[in-house]
């Protein structure tokens, strides 16, 4: 069943026409999607384009000016009226962790648990201590955690409760590359073998792709697409999407029917087709994994960048002045800057966009 023909109450959250923002005026608007159970959703963009303040009106501390959130079927915002942050059922991770420094990780995990009598509280700290893989570190105190580690006890603090959804705001930003993508990986475990819900907050387009289920792209307070992540990178709604997500950029092309584009590249086809009267000019996507090197090619534009990336090179070309494009290559193919590489477009999905201006 397509998601959109799924009955409301399999929705866990939805978000209908939401306008909000500060001092009444609205940072964003018009904002639609909605949540399966169980499903990890991100709301991805660039700084300022409104993805805290969305967040902070889903966890009820901002008022909305039109529009409604509902969870679990239930109206938590409307206009003029917003259930409170602690009726909500929704659990927050943020940036800073925002961990109690004076108590020890185990009473941190059991700070909200104060309607549970002492041994079933423990019994419940073990639990989820052991979720996040921490039993060991229970009687240390924060400070004695790396940040990965303080993050994991965050995590398992706002699971404590039993909420519906979890808000996690950049839970990864202090973090380093390679501890943020283990972690991304392992929070997305622990929800997923609890089926918990989240909504994710992030400008990392890697860790949005890796943890979430349904993505959000949003600039200057409008959403773009909401989709899965495949989609966003095959099938981008516009031009800021298929530029946001992945890599890549524009070359001009004209239109020789529905899947098909003349350009400097050659002929380029696809397996999507376009309304386009025959000769409507165009601008292409290639991205680069979209070329490959072909020494039988006739088409060979000259280095004019060169990024060495370990296992891969990722190189810039230019055919023309209009026509430049960027092409990944394994790093033993070596090439010099000012050199004529033979190579060819492989693009099975044509992304094109009809030229406006
Ligand atoms: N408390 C506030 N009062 C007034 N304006 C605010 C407030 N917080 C944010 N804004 C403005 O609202 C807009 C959206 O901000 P928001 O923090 O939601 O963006 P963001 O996408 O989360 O950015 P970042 O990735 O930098 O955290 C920005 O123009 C910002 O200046």
């Amino acid at each position: 069943m397509a998601r959109h023909e799924m009955p409301a109450e399999d929705w866990l959250l939805e978000v209908s026409n939401l306008a909000c923002g500060y001092g009444g005026e609205s940072v964003v608007s018009d904002i639609s999607f909605a949540l399966s159970r169980g499903d990890i959703g991100c709301l991805l963009g660039p700084s300022g384009c409104g993805k805290s303040t969305i967040l902070r009106a889903l966890a009820g501390f901002l008022p909305i000016n039109s529009g409604e959130i509902r969870l679990q079927s239930r109206s938590i915002s409307l206009p003029g009226r917003t259930l409170a942050p602690e009726k909500r059922r929704i659990g927050m991770v943020f940036q800073d962790y925002a961990l109690f420094p004076h108590m020890t990780i185990a009473e941190n995990v059991g700070f909200g648990l104060t309607n549970l009598e002492k041994a079933e509280r423990r019994k419940k700290v073990d639990e989820l201590l052991d979720v996040v893989h921490l039993q060991d570190l229970a009687n240390n105190y924060p400070h004695e955690l790396s940040g990965g580690q303080q993050q994991r006890v965050a995590l398992a603090r706002a699971l404590a409760p039993e909420p519906t959804l979890i808000l996690l705001d950049e839970p990864f930003s202090n973090l380093d590359a390679d501890l943020r993508r283990r972690l991304s990986l392992d929070v997305r475990d622990i929800l997923k073998k609890l089926g918990i819900s989240a909504i994710l907050v992030t400008h990392d387009q890697q860790e949005a792709f890796a943890m979430c289920d349904q993505v959000a792209v949003l600039k200057s307070g409008a959403l773009q697409q909401w989709d899965v992540p495949y989609n966003l990178y095959h099938e981008p709604a516009n031009r800021f999407v298929a530029r946001f997500v992945g890599q890549g950029g524009f070359i001009p092309g004209k239109a020789l029917g529905p899947d098909a584009i003349e350009s400097e590249l050659g002929l380029i086809q696809g397996n999507r087709a376009y309304k386009w009267q025959p000769g409507t000019l165009v601008d292409v996507l290639i991205r680069p994994d979209d070329i490959v090197y072909d020494p039988s090619s006739d088409l060979r534009p000259k280095v004019i960048e060169k990024t060495f990336a370990g296992t891969s090179t990722l190189y810039r070309f230019r055919c023309s002045e209009d026509t430049e494009f960027e092409a990944l290559f394994r790093s033993h193919l070596d090439f010099h800057l000012g050199e004529h590489v033979p190579v060819r477009v492989e693009a099975d999905h044509l992304i094109a966009f009809e030229r406006t201006a």
